[in-house]
């Protein structure tokens, strides 16, 4: 069967926004911004009273020249002026330390939610996003994110109101001289408003590109030996580098226009500086006002410089920081399973379901289902459970999860099926039904849509038409997380993950008994291969199971899916790498598993399901017959066929 390809993705989704249509930053960033409030007003506020205590200077200064151009003790207001050049010294500090601390939590709660959404996308989402640039959405810009929002939160409060309140100071010491430095204020208020968006543009650029470097770095660490095997180094090597190269562009865009809003800003608050002294100097000459007023005016203007290059800083980070949000917002706007989970302390877990389902699991195993449709139910561990519907009635659900009177087993009715819209159906009225217990296999093609049926099973996709039922009942009606718990699904390639063996056995499963353990491990005939390695259990099994023979990571993922008890058994090649003997008591061990569960097998060779109970044949999206391997022998032309190249139509 093939595995899930991953086509690429179609310009514009939203793993890969279009550049020119980012999803709106600013609005994601006040977002992240909003919980944080009250820690960034306590920095805010701390800055901002070191600021005013920084105000306070020039009026103190002041007095000093005056006390001493008249030849008066000048000890005291010396004194008041140290003490308001370390205290505002302090405060300041303190303010920055605490708006860092609200950045960290602020990129601590994205990078949860980033997470817990990239693990909730629809498998079809998955599938179109580039993984390296999730990554990077996760990595690359929180990281951008947490550099840059104290910056920017400072600049936008303290600095705004720091200017207005020394604006308003140096109205009252002269109007005239005020005049001069509010022209230079609104030179660079014009020059930041040209520039920012263009800064915005430019980090957006180089975020994308981080982006495609890390889905480039992906794919060559993904198939690392195919990559060494085909010589392909170089090739891989070039893609990166091109990345690399317009990352650097994109970032060397927005330094040359941040460098321009920084040189400007700068360069025109010197020459407001000569400006007001030249101006100031002509109006201390004329008697028009004193000198300490122009020293004065001239501290104020030199505490009003930093404010100005800081707000133009600030805003250049804003941007920055909205095309991050931005780019984090896009992931949050795919299309996710919903399902919210609490785990209080006392082991109490809370589960809110995509389809409204809420479930209350205590610590015992008693859970408590209230599905959207009133009925609530309580499931004891040992598998009764007790219904209550919403009209009133009782009924009592079988171990099995039946629902009672209805057919047991998995059906197909008539499920249409494409993967994308506008492309051919994969799925073409398939209709099937298997019982409860015993083995069924599905054979055909290549590309017949046998794997397709296990993907619409555990609900990764869903049907365009038709249903898909799982003992009676439409699994679009089952709560998610409890359909796919009663199901074991071994894919195709039986993917192991980086970890210990251990870790990889109770991927998902709460906490297996050390009984439950042994009987997986001996089941699969896992047992001699973990007693041979060094650390048995908890051996590192490498990235992807990479220190595994490829039968032992089958068998890996056989004893996982059986560590769940499944109520349904989804097998898709999961034999194929195995050593005729392992095969051998592998088919023992699921024929005698297909005595109490639904087990459904995908195979190619045939031989490996002869004895199934039956046999699904299906051909370009259509099941041709359904029968036991003598029953399809005698009458299915296909089948006959595929038994006839195997050898097996006797
Ligand atoms: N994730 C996917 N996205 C888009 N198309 C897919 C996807 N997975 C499978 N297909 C397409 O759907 C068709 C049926 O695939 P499926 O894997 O179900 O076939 P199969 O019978 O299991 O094939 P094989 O025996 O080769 O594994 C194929 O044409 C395949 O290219």
């Amino acid at each position: 069967m093939t595995a899930p390809a991953a086509p690429a993705a179609p310009a514009g989704t939203a793993a890969h926004p279009e550049p020119g249509r980012p999803r709106s930053g600013h609005r994601a960033l006040l977002e992240h911004l909003r919980p944080q409030r009250g820690r960034l007003t306590a920095g805010v506020v701390t800055g901002l009273v070191g600021s005013v205590l920084g105000l306070a200077q020039p009026l103190a200064a002041e007095r000093v020249v005056d006390d001493l151009g008249h030849g008066r003790p000048a000890a005291g207001p010396v004194v008041v002026l140290s003490l308001l050049v370390a205290a505002g010294a302090v405060l300041v500090g303190l303010g920055h330390y605490l708006l860092q601390c609200s950045a960290e939590s602020l990129v601590r709660t994205a990078r949860c939610r980033l997470t817990d959404r990239i693990l909730r996308l629809r498998v079809c989402v998955v599938e179109r996003a580039e993984p390296g640039d999730l990554i990077a959405r996760v990595t690359s810009d929180t990281t951008l994110l947490r550099q840059t929002t104290p910056l920017m939160v400072a600049a936008a409060v303290t600095g705004t109101l720091v200017t207005v309140a020394t604006v308003v100071l140096m109205g009252l010491l002269d109007a005239v001289l005020l005049g001069v430095t509010l022209t230079v204020v609104a030179l660079v208020a014009v020059l930041v408003a040209v520039v920012a968006p263009r800064i915005g543009r430019a980090t957006r650029g180089t975020q994308e590109a981080v982006g495609r470097m890390g889905a480039a770095l992906e794919r060559a660490l993904g198939a690392f030996r195919t990559v060494k095997a085909s010589g392909a180094e170089r090739q891989e090597t070039a893609a990166l580098h091109r990345a690399a190269e317009e990352a650097r562009r994109a970032g060397v865009r927005a330094a040359a226009w941040e460098a321009v809003s920084a040189t400007a800003s700068a360069v025109v608050v010197q020459v407001s500086f000569l400006v007001v002294l030249g101006v100031g100097g002509a109006r201390v000459a004329s008697g028009d006002i004193r000198v300490s007023t122009l020293v004065a005016f001239l501290l104020y203007l030199f505490a009003l410089a930093p404010r100005i290059s800081q707000m133009a800083e600030g805003v250049g980070q804003l941007q920055m920081a909205a095309a991050a949000a931005g780019r984090i917002g896009d992931v949050e706007e795919l299309a996710a399973e919903r399902t919210d989970r609490v785990r209080e302390e006392d082991g109490t877990e809370e589960v809110r379901e995509e389809d409204g389902t809420d479930r209350v699991r205590e610590e015992d195993g008693t859970e408590e289902v209230r599905e959207e449709d009133g009925t609530d139910r309580v499931r004891e561990e040992d598998g009764a459970e007790e219904v209550r519907e919403e009209d009133g009635s009782d009924g009592v659900r079988e171990e099995d999860g039946s629902a009672a009177g209805g057919p047991l087993g998995v059906a197909f009715d008539r499920v249409c099926f494409g993967y994308r819209p506008g492309t051919p159906r994969v799925h073409h009225e398939v209709t099937f039904t298997v019982p409860a217990r015993g083995l069924t296999a599905f054979v055909g093609p290549s590309g017949a849509g046998k794997t397709t049926v296990f993907s619409l099973l555990e609900r990764f996709y869903e049907p365009d038409s038709g249903r898909v039922l799982l003992d009676g009942r439409d699994i679009r009606q089952w709560p998610l997380a409890l359909l796919r718990a009663r199901i074991g699904y071994v894919e195709q390639d039986a993917p192991v993950l980086a970890g210990t063996l251990r870790d990889n056995l109770t991927l998902g499963a709460a906490d297996p008994s050390a009984g439950d353990l042994a009987r997986a491990l001996s089941l699969t005939r896992l047992d001699a291969v973990a007693d041979r390695l060094p650390h048995g259990l908890d051996t590192d099994v490498g990235h992807r199971g990479s220190r595994l023979s490829g039968g032992e990571r089958q068998r890996v993922a056989l004893a996982r899916a059986l560590l769940r008890r499944p109520r349904l058994l989804l097998l898709d090649e999961a034999t194929s790498q195995l050593d005729a003997a392992n095969e051998a008591a592998l088919r023992e061990t699921i024929a005698d598993l297909a005595r109490d569960t639904t087990v459904l097998v995908v195979a190619h060779r045939l031989s490996t399901v002869t004895s199934a109970d039956r046999i699904v044949v299906m051909e370009a999206g259509r099941v041709r017959a359904v029968g036991t391997h003598a029953e399809l022998l005698a009458r299915d032309a296909l089948y006959r066929r595929l038994a006839r190249t195997q050898s097996l139509d006797r």
